[in-house]
């Protein structure tokens, strides 16, 4: 007789974090998954930990950070959600030694970022954000004096990724000649032209929008240095993450008349809520449009994102599915019907791949498919078997040396 050793639905449990869109609780609900925990903000220090300790699965934005302390206080987890693109957030290493993959959004908040982007780009070319603030005060300043259309002017792209690339798309379709820097060979899109450096981007275009990750490579990747090449009466647009830019250096730019203005959705230090201040020193110029983060906050995106992360879930939950996952050897799989599921994520070292086909010989278990992949670091290897006696695999299965997670799906 088998005992059922896969966790029942109804005890598996979601925390899900910073108002993900209801179409993630949907999604989850209507796969059979109850035991949802759902949190409007952001939750940081004792409350975050509270709050994820007994946790399955998290889904978080932008603003909570799992660092390797954090997941320590969460023993049970199986994944993460990022609801958004960047996983900057997540310590993805840390992550993927305790077995645990993260899922995010890669693609459905970049539209909302690109036109966003398109929509500073002509405000800030026609000095609209510095009039704005003027008419506010009661100044009348009628004037053509620095204010110019989009039309045939150059803008450079940093990072031709989902949001540069559909940036590209729009930015043409208004007339602007498009020339985008980027550490990979991209296909350019349209007529949209790569250059061999950032300083020759910075020096020929009249508009600069960074389109980056977060990581070593981009940190204060606009700085003192290469912000003195950028071509006069430019503008320069921060919708990545607040690292790429080092503010300081943006300030003196913008303080010695050299640029036209600047926007920026993204910031080293973010308020971690309402009720805190923003404070920077960008805030004395008229000529610099200043969000909250918002460049993926559409109606639209969050609705996409909901269902899309959440689906993520689900797949793994149910199938072992790692498709996208961005810290993670990834699996995709045909549905079990029929067959149990057994899940085993190991240390990826010498050996352990015989060890693990040794257990069903041991448990005199027939496989009936196998599927596997391996990184430098972790292997993860989802074998279906015909057997009922799962139990005694499973157990075998988490005494292998290297055995990180194992579990089984019905
Ligand atoms: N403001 C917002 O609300 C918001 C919304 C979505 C995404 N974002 C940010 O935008 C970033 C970009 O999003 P995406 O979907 O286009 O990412 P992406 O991964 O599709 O594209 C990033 C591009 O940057 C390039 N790149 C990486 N390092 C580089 C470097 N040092 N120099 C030049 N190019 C480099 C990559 O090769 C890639 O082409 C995300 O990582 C996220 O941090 C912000
Ligand atoms: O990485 C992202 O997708 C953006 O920064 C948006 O993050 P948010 O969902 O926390 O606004």
């Amino acid at each position: 007789m088998t005992t059922k050793v896969s966790l029942d639905k109804s005890k598996i449990k979601f925390v899900l974090l910073e108002g993900v869109h209801e179409n993630a609780l949907d999604a989850l609900k209507a796969a059979g998954y109850t035991n949802i925990d759902y949190h409007k903000k952001a939750l940081d220090g004792e409350d975050l930990i509270n709050a994820i300790k007994d946790a399955h699965f998290i889904g978080i934005r932008s603003r909570t950070f799992l660092t390797e302390e954090v997941l320590a206080q969460a023993p049970k987890l199986i994944a993460i959600g990022c609801f958004c693109i960047g996983t900057n957030q997540v310590n993805l290493d840390a992550a993927k030694r305790r077995g645990i993959p993260v899922f995010n959004a890669p693609f459905s908040n970049t539209r909302s970022v690109a036109e966003l982007v398109l929509g500073e780009i002509i405000v800030l070319m026609r000095q609209i954000a510095k009039a704005n603030a003027e008419v506010h005060r009661g100044l009348w300043n009628k004037s053509a004096t620095g204010s110019n259309e989009v039309r045939g002017k150059n803008l450079g792209i940093i990072g031709y990724g989902h949001i540069g690339s559909q940036l590209s798309v729009l930015a043409e379709a208004v007339g602007m000649r498009v020339y985008f820097y980027d550490i990979e060979n991209k296909l350019p899109l349209g007529n949209a032209q790569q250059v061999a450096s950032l300083d020759e981007l910075l020096a020929m275009s009249d508009a600069i929008s960074l389109h980056v990750p977060e990581n070593a490579s981009t940190k204060n990747l606009l700085n003192a240095t290469n912000l003195s090449k950028v071509k006069k009466d430019a503008v320069v647009i921060n919708a990545a993450r607040g690292t790429v830019v080092d503010i300081d250096a943006l300030v003196e730019v913008l303080a010695s008349g050299h640029l036209r203005g600047a926007a920026l959705d993204v910031f080293p230090e973010e308020p971690a809520s309402i009720n805190d201040p923003f404070e920077s020193p960008l805030c004395q110029f008229d000529n610099v449009i200043l969000t909250p983060h918002i460049g993926g906050s559409t109606s639209e995106a969050q609705a996409n994102i909901g269902s899309e992360v959440a689906h993520k879930f689900i797949k793994y939950s149910d199938n072992g599915s790692t498709l996208s996952a961005v810290n993670f050897p990834e699996v995709s799989l045909p549905e079990h019907k029929g067959a149990k599921r057994l899940l085993h994520i190991h240390t990826n070292k010498p050996g352990i791949l015989n060890k693990i086909n040794q257990v069903f010989v041991d448990a005199n278990v027939n496989i009936a498919a196998q599927y596997l992949q391996t990184d430098p670091t972790i292997g993860y290897v989802v074998i279906d078997v015909e057997s009922e006696n799962t139990d005694e695999a499973l157990r075998l299965l988490k005494q292998i040396d290297g055995t990180i997670k194992a579990r089984v799906l019905y």
